[in-house]
C-alpha cells in the first residue's frame, strides 16, 4: 500500500510508525505487528494505531524511521506486512520453559540491540527468565553475546579493578567512595554503573549530579589512564548495549531476574577488561537476596561465571536489611558521600562497608598485604587522598572539582514523619522506603528522597522525627507523605500494625 509521509519528530528509541486504523485493517496488521517499508532502503518498523492523529492514506514516521528514510511531508512510501523477528519465537521458547541455544541467544541480543523488539516482547522475555531461570551455559552465552554486541576496552596497563553491587539495598552510595579510594592507591578502576533498577538512585544517577556521566568507550579508557578511575553511566556507552535496554524494561516491573542480573553485571565487567572484581551482595529481608544461603549461592554463580570469562571475582555478602547510611535518593546520597570524603564524618554503615569492599580490591590488586586492605582504605579516606582523587575524577568528567557537600541542592518541599509511640525500631522495610522515595520523585528528580533520622535498633520517643521526605514538587511530596502515613516503612516496638475491620452493613 502507498501511504503519504507525516513526520512525527518524537524519539521513541525504536523504528516505529503510526497507521490510521482503517489503513491498518486494509494492510492486515494489528498493533505491535511489523511493517516493511520499501523505499531506497528497506526497513522494518513496529506499528501503532490511531483513529484521529493520522488521517487515512497517511503514515506517521517517528524520528528514527524518518531519519533512516529521509522522507519529507507527503512524499510516499510503500508498506507491506512483515514477519515478526525470529526473536519473538525464541522468547516464546523461554516462556515455555525450554532451553535456548547459543545461536538463539545471539539472535535475541542482536534484536534487542538493534531495537527490533517491542517493550512488551522484552518484558515477556524478562518475566519468563524471572520464572524459569537460565542454565549456567545459557547465562554465559547471554553474557558473551552482550559483551560481543558492543565496544570493549583494552588497557595496556594491568590489573584492571572493578566493583559492582547487585543492588537491592536503598542508599547504597558506596561506589562514590570505593572508586576514588582504589584509584588513589595507583590502581585502574573504570567503573560503569547502571541507573536505578529496583531502587531510588543508582550510582549513575548520583554521579550525574557532580559531573557528566555519558562517555564512549575510548573516552572512558583515556580518562581512566589519566586519573586512574571514572564513574560513568554504562547505558550511555556502547559497552554491553543490550544491558540498558533490558534495565529500562526491568525498572517499571521492579524485577531483576537472576540470569539477567548475572549477565548484566558480568558483561559490563568483561567489556572493560576487568581482571579483579569485587561484588557486593546486599543480603537480608527486603533485598534481592533474602538470606545468607541464597547469597552464598549467588556468590558461587558470580565466581563461576567470572571463571568462565577469565575474571577473578570475590564476593562480599553485606548487611542489607536496612539502608546504607541515612539517605536515600540522588542529591541526599551525594551529600552523605561527600561528607565522608571531606571530613571522614558519616554513618558507620557507609564508612565500614565502603572501606571493607575497597580493602578487598586493594588486596586483590596487591597494593595492600593480606588483611591490610581495610586499614589502607580507611587511611586513604582520612588523609584526604580519596577526596583529592575524587576531585580529579569529577574534573576529568567535566564537573566542578571544587564542589563541596554544601553546594548540592535538595528538594525544597519537605515533611517530617513522626514516631507514633515510644519504643525501638524493630524493622525497616526497604521496599516501602524505595516506594516512598520514588513517589517523592527520585531518582529522576535529583533532589527528592529520604533522610532517615532513626534506623533499625534505635530508640524513639513519641513525636520524634523518624524521617524527612524531600521533594522538588509539592504534589509529589503530598503523595509520598500520604503513602508513608498509610503504610509506614518503620515497625516500632509495641505499635499497632494495621486495623482490619469486620464487614459492616451499610
Ligand atoms: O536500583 P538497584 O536495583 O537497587 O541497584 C542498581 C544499582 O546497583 C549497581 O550499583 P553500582 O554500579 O555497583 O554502584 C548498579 O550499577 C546500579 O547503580
Ligand atoms: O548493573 C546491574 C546491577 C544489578 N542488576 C543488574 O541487572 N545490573
Amino acid at each position: 500500500m502507498q501511504l503519504k509521509v507525516q513526520p512525527i519528530d518524537i524519539k521513541v528509541g525504536k523504528y516505529k510508525v503510526i497507521l490510521n486504523t482503517i489503513d491498518a485493517k486494509e494492510i492486515g496488521v494489528n498493533e505491535g505487528d511489523r511493517v516493511r517499508i520499501r523505499d531506497h532502503e528497506t526497513l522494518t518498523a513496529i506499528v501503532d494505531f490511531t483513529e484521529d492523529m493520522i488521517s487515512p492514506g497517511m503514515i506517521g514516521l517517528y524520528h528514527e524511521v524518518k531519519e533512516a528514510l529521509n522522507k519529507e511531508w507527503t512524499e510516499t512510501v510503500e508498506i507491506f506486512p512483515a514477519e515478526k523477528p525470529k526473536s519473538t519465537y525464541i522468547i516464546r521458547k523461554t516462556m515455555d520453559g525450554q532451553k535456548l541455544s547459543k545461536e538463539e541467544i545471539d539472535i535475541l541480543v542482536k534484536d534487542i540491540v538493534e531495537e527490533n523488539l517491542a517493550e512488551i516482547e522484552i518484558a515477556a522475555f524478562l518475566t519468563a527468565t524471572y520464572i524459569n531461570d537460565m542454565t549456567d551455559d545459557e547465562t554465559e552465552w547471554l553474557t558473551r553475546a552482550m559483551i560481543d554486541s558492543g565496544d570493549t576496552l583494552d588497557f595496556e596497563t594491568h590489573p584492571i579493578m572493578d566493583k559492582h553491587s547487585i543492588g537491592g539495598v536503598p542508599g547504597n552510595k558506596i561506589s562514590l567512595l570505593i572508586v576514588p579510594i582504589v584509584a588513589a592507591n595507583g590502581l585502574l578502576i573504570p567503573k560503569t554503573s547502571s541507573r536505578a533498577i529496583t531502587g531510588a538512585g543508582g550510582t549513575a544517577d548520583l554521579m550525574e549530579i557532580l559531573a557528566p556521566v555519558e562517555f564512549d568507550a575510548a573516552e572512558i579508557k583515556r580518562m581512566t589512564e589519566e586519573v586512574g578511575g571514572v564513574l560513568v553511566w554504562g547505558g550511555a556507552t556502547n559497552i554491553a548495549p543490550a544491558d540498558d535496554k533490558l534495565i529500562k524494561v526491568e525498572y517499571p516491573l521492579s524485577i531483576d531476574p537472576h540470569c539477567q542480573m548475572l549477565a548484566s553485571i558480568m558483561a559490563k565487567k568483561g567489556a572493560i577488561g576487568a581482571d579483579h572484581v569485587v561484588m557486593d551482595i546486599p543480603t537480608g529481608p527486603g533485598t534481592k537476596i533474602k538470606n545468607v544461603q541464597e547469597g552464598r549461592k549467588l556468590a558461587r554463580d558470580l565466581i563461576n561465571l567470572g571463571d568462565r570469562l577469565g575474571m577473578d571475582v570475590d564476593c562480599a555478602l553485606t548487611y542489607g536489611a536496612s539502608p546504607v547510611g541515612r539517605t536515600i535518593g540522588p542529591a541526599l546520597e551525594v551529600i552523605e558521600a561527600l561528607k565522608v570524603l571531606e571530613s571522614f564524618e558519616g554513618p558507620n554503615s557507609l564508612i565500614e562497608k565502603s572501606a571493607s569492599l575497597a580493602g578487598m580490591l586493594l588486596e586483590m590488586g596487591n597494593v595492600a598485604g593480606k588483611d591490610q586492605g581495610y586499614d589502607l582504605a580507611i587511611e586513604t579516606l582520612k588523609n584526604g587522598k580519596a577526596l583529592a582523587k575524587f576531585k580529579e575524577i569529577i574534573k576529568i568528567q567535566g564537573g566542578n572539582p571544587d564542589v563541596t557537600h554544601k553546594d548540592i541542592s535538595v528538594g525544597e518541599f519537605t515533611e517530617d514523619i513522626i514516631a507514633p509511640n515510644n519504643g525501638y525500631i524493630l524493622e525497616m522495610d526497604n521496599k516501602r522506603l524505595v516506594q516512598i522515595a520514588r513517589l517523592a520523585g527520585a531518582p529522576n528528580d535529583k533532589g527528592a528522597g529520604l533522610l532517615l533520622h532513626k534506623k533499625h535498633g534505635e530508640p524513639l520517643k513519641e513525636g520524634e522525627t523518624m524521617m524527612t521526605i524531600y521533594a522538588e514538587k509539592k504534589s509529589k511530596l503530598e503523595n509520598a507523605v500520604k503513602s508513608a502515613k498509610e503504610r509506614t516503612p518503620f515497625i516500632v516496638e509495641g505499635m499497632m500494625l494495621e486495623r482490619i475491620q469486620s464487614f459492616k452493613e451499610i
